[in-house]
């Protein structure tokens, strides 16, 4: 394939370390609660925030499937704060991460999650926007709100086509 043309590959926990975490309750072992009527697991991942006043938000996303491959033309990341999503359902999603590079995005890395994974975005990290892909797709966002510009954004000089697997 052409030097603009990635293929996604399986989300691993290893992979996406230096983007952020990837949330999976097969992580963790579980904690029983509630005297045993459940469990929990705990702490599969940190969203940390900066910045006077800022706060912990959760919300609620009902996304729209992109067509593929996809074109990326654009990445953001948010310097002020984590952004975490997790899917409603079990369908699949794209996540496409940069390396900072002096401050621009480098190459594009494209994972595709497993079955119930979510992700967060570590602090500042390059990321493509939320992407589903073969049927929209409604997400938990849990990320930073507060005072302040937490969006930046960077805008290729050409696109990426991003593949899933094949
Ligand atoms: N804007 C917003 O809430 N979502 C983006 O940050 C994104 O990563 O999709
Ligand atoms: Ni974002």
């Amino acid at each position: 394939m052409s030097d603009r043309h990635i293929t996604a590959q399986a989300l691993t926990v290893e992979a996406f370390a230096p983007f952020g975490t990837v949330i999976d309750k097969a992580a963790v072992d579980p904690r029983p609660m509630n005297a045993g009527k459940a469990r929990r697991f705990h702490d599969l991942a940190e969203v940390q925030v900066r910045g006077e006043d800022s706060r912990v938000v959760i919300g609620l996303v009902e996304a729209q499937a992109y067509p593929m491959p996809l074109s990326l033309s654009l990445v953001e990341r948010h310097p002020l704060g984590a952004q975490a999503f997790v899917p409603l359902n079990t369908a699949p999603f794209l996540v496409v991460v940069c390396l900072d590079e002096g401050g621009k995005p480098g190459r594009p890395q494209a994972f595709v999650t497993a079955p119930g994974q979510g992700i967060s975005y570590a602090i500042g990290t390059w990321h493509g926007v939320l992407t589903p892909f073969g049927a929209p797709q409604d997400f938990w966002v849990v990320d930073r709100g507060g005072p302040g510009v937490n969006l930046e954004e960077y805008v290729f000089d050409a696109p990426w086509a991003i593949h899933l697997p094949t």
